[in-house]
């Protein structure tokens, strides 16, 4: 037997809250009426970092300004002494950064380290994905989409790691939460090679590939410009849902996000009758 553990209205809209899948499809079939704005099977994809990130690589931006790809990575379910081996033939190079497989909204799921050599893998707990660092300057673009709005905010995020830091340096080191800080990028003085936003047509052509491929509307993407560069961006977390509050403009683009819904399912029931 599955439940709808609790329900609550707000604003003229009800919000449901269901224990497990089987709920949630039961009483879709049972109201047709009622919007998902997302399936949850969409969301799921998400919440598994190797799934996450899996296609895009491959989607074709050309003529978008830009150039848009995801850092070399490689999933280890159990061992991580046996993987010191395939790090080496997936051709990855260090440091690597360690994430923890599923994000399950807890905050283990976001504990995150950098591993500078393949000995102090052992010391990371599976199952993880290990992802090449990418030097970007320590500024990363959170780019949120809510159904076809694309809002944009820099944060900060790491430095970049240097040749010597990298042949010197050894063993694992947990990374601070930086690019949620509440320090904003945008009162400091900063090198508009680094901080200048990534050009608004790769990010509308990665919107829209993502919005296809994911089946979602309401998520946002993390990326970061690698160093050096002016138009090679790496996309390197998507988050479903993520902390709205923190976009400009959050009430009137939901506002208007909610009533385009409505105009379109008032249209259709037009069409039909
Ligand atoms: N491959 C990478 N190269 C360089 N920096 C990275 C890489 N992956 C992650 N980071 C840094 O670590 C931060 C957190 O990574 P990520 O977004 O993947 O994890 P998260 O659990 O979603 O964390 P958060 O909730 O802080 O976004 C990024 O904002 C960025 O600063
Ligand atoms: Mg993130």
């Amino acid at each position: 037997m599955s439940f709808c553990i609790s329900c609550w209205e707000m604003n003229g809209m009800m919000l449901l809250r269901f224990d497990k899948l089987s709920a949630f499809t039961d009483y879709q079939q049972k109201h047709p009426e009622v919007t998902v704005l997302d399936p949850p099977c969409a969301i799921q994809r998400i919440y598994n970092r190797q799934s996450m990130l899996q296609g895009i690589a491959d989607i074709n931006l050309a003529d978008c300004d830009g150039m848009i790809c995801v850092p070399k990575q490689m999933v280890v379910l159990k061992n991580t002494t046996s993987s010191t081996n395939e790090v080496a033939e997936a051709g990855l190079n260090f440091p690597l950064v360690a994430k923890p497989l599923l994000v399950d909204g807890t905050a283990k799921s976001h504990q995150l380290f950098l591993a500078y050599d393949r000995l102090s893998l052992a010391e990371l707990e599976p199952p993880l994905v290990l992802q090449e660092f990418v030097n970007h300057g320590g500024v990363l673009f959170k780019v949120f989409v809510v159904g076809d709005v694309i809002k944009v905010v820099r944060r900060f995020s790491l430095p970049n790691v240097s040749n010597c830091e990298k042949e010197k340096v050894a063993g694992v080191f947990q990374f601070p939460r930086v690019s949620s800080s509440a320090a904003s990028v945008d009162k400091t003085d900063l090198d508009p090679r680094v901080a200048e936003l990534p050009p608004k047509p790769l990010l509308e052509g990665l919107v829209r590939e993502l919005r296809n491929r994911l089946g979602l509307r309401l998520f946002n993407i993390d990326m970061i410009r690698e160093h050096g560069s002016r138009d090679v961006f790496y996309v390197i977390d998507i988050n479903y849902f993520p902390g709205y509050g923190k976009m400009p403009d959050y009430e009137q683009v939901f506002i208007d996000f909610f009533l385009s819904l409505a105009q379109a399912k008032h249209n259709k029931i037009q069409c039909v009758s």
